[in-house]
């Protein structure tokens, strides 16, 4: 038996009491059990079995590759270790181009023990948001830098610099919460912006590359420990291994930083 820093399980609505309370949420990424135990022993608030994995364990160049079965498989791994944290599966390219066909996947993810699901952008997929809170699914958003939008935006790049990039990341901020999203991840956006958009939200929001003014920080757990994953490093990624002695330590010391908001500075932001 584990050692657990928090008692509690997560539920959705204390996402929103989180953020009220001024409690900062911390996030990671997560793909297998072991590693899970790690997370939950730590006191991580939410776990995302992330799309990511396509990238950092099966060794792809991008997450476009990933399968539903993928996030099945691995959601199911994570959720038999981590009890207390919040389990956030993610929904592949090209499986919820359709509200009928995102919500045959989000009942698999559910049903391998997920709470809630996220999916990247707003657009059509705002249809999919309200069909999946109406039939009693919690969705997580994800806007900025989307990398399923790898081949439009041509590279893993930086979202919302010009004004009017901004003001269209502003509107389907309040646009994809209007449609019943519970959480909104900030991918690869100034940090200025981002702060904008958090105070502006109904929701809370989440960063990865969007600096200190959201309500929660998230990361991939192998750029976290350190691992060359054998990608480009993005400017938001710190490793806390060395500061926090193991990995348990690392884990850690990444949840202590975000709660007292020492992570991100702008050395891990965009300006
Ligand atoms: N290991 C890992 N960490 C991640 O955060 C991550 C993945 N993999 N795979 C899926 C996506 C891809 N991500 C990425 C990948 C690269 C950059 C990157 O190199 N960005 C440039 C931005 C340049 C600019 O537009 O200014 C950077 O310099 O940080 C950002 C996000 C985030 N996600
Ligand atoms: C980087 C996070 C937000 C993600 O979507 C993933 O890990 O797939
Ligand atoms: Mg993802």
């Amino acid at each position: 038996m584990s050692v657990h820093a928090e008692s509690k399980s997560w539920s959705v609505p204390q996402l929103a009491q989180a953020r009220a309370a001024g409690r900062k949420l911390v996030m990671l990424t997560c793909y297998d059990a072991s590693f899970a135990r790690v997370l939950d022993a730590a006191g991580i608030d939410l776990i995302l079995i992330g799309d990511s994995l396509g990238m950092v364990v099966q060794g792809h160049e991008s997450t476009l590759p990933v399968q539903v079965d993928d996030i099945v498989y691995h959601t199911a791994a994570v959720a038999r270790a981590a009890k207390h944290p919040l389990k956030i599966a993610d929904f592949p390219f090209g499986s919820d181009g359709s509200p009928a066909q995102a919500f045959a996947a989000a009942v698999r993810f559910i049903q391998a023990g997920a709470a809630m699901v996220k999916l990247e952008g707003a657009g059509h997929k705002l249809g999919t948001i309200r069909y999946l809170v109406e039939r009693e699914i919690p969705v997580c958003a994800h806007l900025g830098l989307t990398p399923q939008s790898v081949l439009t935006m041509g590279g893993f790049k930086v979202q919302g610099r010009e004004q009017s990039a901004a003001e269209r990341l502003q509107a389907e901020a309040l646009a994809v919460a209007e449609a019943g999203a519970a959480l909104l991840v900030l991918e690869g956006v100034p940090a200025t912006l981002a702060a904008q958009i958090t105070q502006a939200s109904p929701i809370p929001t989440i960063g990865i590359g969007a600096g200190a003014g959201c309500d929660g920080q998230v990361l991939v757990l192998h750029d976290l420990l350190g691992i060359d994953t054998g990608h480009r490093k993005p400017k938001f990624v710190k490793d806390f291994l060395a500061e926090g002695g193991s990995i348990a330590g690392a884990v850690h010391a990444y949840a202590e930083a975000v709660r007292a908001g020492t992570f991100p500075t702008m050395e891990h932001s965009y300006a």
